[in-house]
Parts: structure tokens; sequence; C-alpha cells
């Protein structure tokens, strides 16, 4: 690490050589790396509080905010409720302000709900009720915070000698100190694959989506497979047809159920080969869908209608899932394409 403490020796120097973001991700890097400068950073950063994963929320209107609490603010709180401060150290590091001001996320799962939401004026909130009436800056970080927060609460023990596993401060990494193995935080990469014949795209559905959403197809990586072959496999698992090309789009971090990463592509089978054959241990259902239904669904948004037939009109996921972004680029791309 060249850069190891050159921001603490010559702040300003460092400040006028380096853009603001390159600035941030040393400055968190550096906090990763040492337990003594990350510890003043908790003395002075700010949090987000969690309740057994759920994040402490206000409610303004119809949206959500997720407050910074200062660390002077927690600890006159545990004062009152009596519980040791040292619980702050418990914390994980999540992103810093453009000054470099460290946000940690905080889960106070030991203490009572009730008291902490009346101290602070909100109330802890599922992360999946919140989520889409989030603001498009806390919706990733809480989803991350959540991510790490659930990763340190799973992993206490060393799976090769049993024994407890000590979180570095910054909740990077977990040490098992009779062997030195490092545990990282573990995520599970998922692909997530729009098909398309070229005039129309396959949308799909499992029996535990909300009545009327559609998604593009989605499956975890198996071990030792590229996300190409991902993509060819779960296409030809789940809807029975063979991929002829992919190209890729985005990633997301998705934090539901138990948080992986996204991993998206846009994929074309021929059109003469574009007979579904749905895979129901996975799928309640598969269709193809033309440009003007798929246009319609955007406009009508997360709105189910339910026709006279007692089916429901199909909605797409809202805007901040990755397939939402995912099936915008496929109708941009259908219209530009000359009729
Ligand atoms: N952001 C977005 O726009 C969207 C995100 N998604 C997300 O994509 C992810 C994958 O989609 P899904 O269709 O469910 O995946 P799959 O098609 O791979 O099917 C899920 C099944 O795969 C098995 N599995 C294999 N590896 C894992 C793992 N690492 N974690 C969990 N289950 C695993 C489980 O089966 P078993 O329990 O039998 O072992 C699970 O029930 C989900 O997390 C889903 O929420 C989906 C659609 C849209
Ligand atoms: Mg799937």
């Amino acid at each position: 690490m060249i850069y190891q403490g050159v921001y603490r020796r010559m702040p300003s120097l460092w400040c006028r050589l380096h853009s603001t973001y390159v600035k941030k991700m040393r400055y968190l890097s550096e906090l990763k790396e040492d337990d003594v400068f990350c510890k003043q950073a908790q003395n002075s950063g700010t949090f987000y509080l969690f309740h057994n994963l759920s994040p402490f929320l206000q409610k303004v209107g119809s949206k959500y905010l997720a407050p910074q609490i200062s660390v002077a603010e927690i600890k006159m709180a545990l004062g009152r409720f009596k519980e040791n401060e040292k619980i702050i150290e418990d914390s994980v590091l999540i992103g810093c302000s453009d000054e470099c001001m460290a946000y940690f996320a905080l889960d106070l799962g030991s203490l009572e709900k009730s008291a902490i939401e009346s101290e602070f004026k909100g109330s802890f909130t599922e992360l999946r009720k919140a989520f889409f009436q989030l603001d498009g800056r806390d919706a990733p970080l809480l989803s991350s915070a959540q991510a790490l927060l659930r990763w340190h609460d799973t992993h206490q023990y060393c799976s090769k000698t049993g024994q407890p596993i000590k979180k570095n401060l910054a909740g990077s990494k977990r040490v098992c100190h009779t062997n030195g193995i490092i545990y990282y935080p573990q995520m599970s990469p998922a692909v997530i694959t729009l098909v398309s014949d070229g005039s129309r795209c396959l949308l799909a559905r499992q029996a535990s989506f909300p009545k009327g959403m559609y998604s593009a197809l989605a499956g975890f990586c198996d071990v030792g497979e590229t996300l190409e072959e991902t993509v060819r496999r779960e296409v030809a698992e789940e809807v029975g047809l063979e991929v002829e090309s992919l190209w890729y789009s985005a990633s997301q971090h998705w934090p539901f159920l138990n948080s992986s990463l996204m991993i998206a592509y846009h994929a074309r089978v021929q059109p003469q080969q574009t007979k579904i054959n749905i895979n129901k241990l996975e799928l309640e259902a598969a269709s193809w869908f033309s440009l003007e239904e798929v246009v319609e669904a955007l406009r009508r948004g997360a709105k189910s209608l339910k026709q006279e037939n007692g089916n429901f009109s199909f909605y797409v996921p809202p805007k901040w899932a990755i397939a939402h972004q995912l099936i915008q680029e496929w109708v941009k791309q259908q219209q530009s394409v000359p009729v």
C-alpha cells in the first residue's frame, strides 16, 4: 500500500493533488487497512442505524429518508439505555462524504426497538418495504450496509477451527487469530438477461412475484462458470431456448433475498427458434411481449389492473431494479431501428 498514511500526514497536499473521487476511495481504503485510523473516524463519523437488519427511517410524505446520526447523539442515547459504548465498534464502514467524513452502519438489535425509535423519531422499517421509496443515494448505501451487517452476523466462527473470528474495525474482513485465516464478505453473482427475438422480448414471472409483475430471466452463477455460460444455461433451463448472441449492459447490488451482485445482459435468440418451453419448477409463466405492450407496461408503472377475466395486466419491475433498465434499453433500441 504505497499511499498508506499519506492522507493523514499531508491532508492539504493530498486534497490539491487528487480529484474528490480518488481522495474518497484512498481514504476509505486506508480506513479498511488501519484500525486506529478507523477508530478516529468512528469518533467523528455519522451512523445509519439498523435493528435486526431493518434500517432506521423517517417517512416524509410518500418517501423514506435515512437519517445520519452523529456519534455524539448515539453515545448520549447509549448512556440513557445503560448500554456500553463499545457497541459502536460493531459498526461497519459503508462510505464517506466528499469531505471525507466516514459513514458507518450500526445494528442496535440488542436494544429495545421502540425506545430507539422514540429517541430518534423514526422507525425501523423492512428494507423490502422501503426500498423503492428511498432516494437515489440512500437505496444503494442501505442495501450494501445491510448485506455487510448480515454477513458479519452470520459469520462469527472460523469454519476450520470453530473459534470465534474477529472483525476489523471497518468491517471489511474477519480474522481467525488461531490460524490467521482471513474471511472476506461474500457475494453471490447472478445474471439477469433480457431475451429478444429481434422484435419481441421475453418476460417471465416466478410464483413468488407480486401479482401481474413480469421480469427478465435471472439465475445464480454456478462455480466455475463464466457469466456468458450462466446466461446461456439459465435461458436454456428456464425457457428452453438457445442464446445466439449476448452483450453486457450493467450491474447492480441487489439486497433481496440475501444480497447478490446482479450482472445484466441482453441476449438474442434466432427469430425462427422462439417456442418457449417453460420450466415449471422455476417459473410460473413466460411470454413474448411486443414493443407496444412493453411501452404500455412501462407507462402504467407498478399498478396491476385486474381485468374482467380475473387476470392481471402485466407490469415490469420498478425503475431502480436493473431489470427495468434492461427493458428501457430494449425499448430505446427497438424505437431506434428504422422500419
Ligand atoms: N434486480 C432485479 O431487477 C432482479 C433481481 N432478481 C434477483 O436475481 C436473483 C436470482 O434469481 P432467481 O431466479 O431466484 O435465481 P435462480 O434461477 O438461480 O433460482 C433460484 C434458486 O437457485 C438456487 N441457488 C443457487 N445458488 C444460489 C445462491 N447463491 N443464493 C440463493 N439461491 C441459490 C436456490 O435453489 P435451492 O434453494 O433449491 O437450492 C434458489 O431457490 C434473486 O436474488 C432475485 O431476487 C430477479 C429478477 C429481477
Ligand atoms: Mg431464475
